[in-house]
């Protein structure tokens, strides 16, 4: 079943020289799907998402998301229609300092007028599952990173989303805290059937999804499977980011000498 489909999608950013971030976008994702985005800094990785999460609306082209066009919907409905069918997963976590976890957690439930006993139910479930019932009476300011961004992916998964949104998840993390988010997001996927799409420019991080799909300058340059082997596919896309190029800096450890 598609889940989203992304057609003829293009992003021009209006200004004394007009820019074009997103230049024929054309992609699908089914449910169950994990799929990655790659690409060099400035190639349009987080205007696709933002586009695909109705933060922005794209230039031309449509977004479909369980085949309804979010973007035609009126503000009321929208937000509604985002609350209900996406989660959102940050690089910086996007927690409220002033409640606990455990508020957090369940605020998308909150927000829908759930009751308490249900919504006690599925924080139960959700903590247990991602291992962090301990931490639910804690404030962000008391947990650890690690543990903020696993608190961040339970408030994503809490309402049962058709697609979960992340950008750049593991960017604030070490590289210990990086795995283990990134074995949570593998787990919900496989034990889930959460479809889960994710920005970000670590290849580790990539290699945890079923494809990484790269993009260049606005448009899509390849797209890569993952077949049985992580460790093989992590080698994949390392040349394929190599073939990329992108600036001096990025990549650096992986650029062909
Ligand atoms: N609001 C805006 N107005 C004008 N140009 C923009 C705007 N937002 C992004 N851009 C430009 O569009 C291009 C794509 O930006 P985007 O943030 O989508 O890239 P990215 O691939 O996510 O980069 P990074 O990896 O550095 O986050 C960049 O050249 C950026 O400067």
């Amino acid at each position: 079943m598609e889940i989203l489909k992304v057609k003829n999608v293009y992003k021009i950013y209006e200004g004394k020289v007009p820019f074009r971030a997103l230049n024929d976008i054309n992609l699908t994702v089914e449910k169950g799907d994990f799929v990655g985005i790659m690409g060099p800094s400035g190639s349009g990785k987080t205007t696709l998402l933002n586009v695909i999460s109705t933060i922005d609306s794209p230039t031309s082209g449509e977004i479909l998301l369980n085949n309804k066009n979010p973007h035609t919907l009126k503000y009321s409905k929208l937000a509604l229609f985002r609350r209900r069918e996406l989660g959102f997963v940050f690089q910086d976590f996007n927690l409220m300092d002033t409640l606990t976890i455990g508020e957090n957690i369940v605020l998308p439930l909150t927000l829908d007028g759930h009751k308490v006993s249900y919504m006690d139910e599925r924080l139960n479930e959700v903590a247990q599952q991602l291992g962090i019932k301990e931490i639910l009476n804690k404030r962000i300011f008391e947990v650890s990173g690690g543990q903020a961004q696993h608190a961040a992916i339970a408030r994503a998964i809490i309402h049962s989303p058709s697609i979960l949104l992340s950008d750049e998840p593991t960017g604030n993390l070490d590289s210990r805290s990086s795995k283990n988010v990134m074995e949570l997001f593998e787990n919900i996927n496989r034990n889930n059937g959460a479809t889960i799409m994710m920005v970000t420019h670590d290849p580790l991080a990539a290699s945890y999804c079923n494809r990484v799909i790269f993009i260049k300058d606005g448009e899509l340059f390849n797209e890569i499977h993952r077949g049985d082997s992580r460790e093989k596919f992590y080698q994949n896309i390392i040349d394929v980011l190599s073939l990329l190029g992108g600036e001096n800096n990025e990549f650096s450890a992986v650029r062909i000498k």
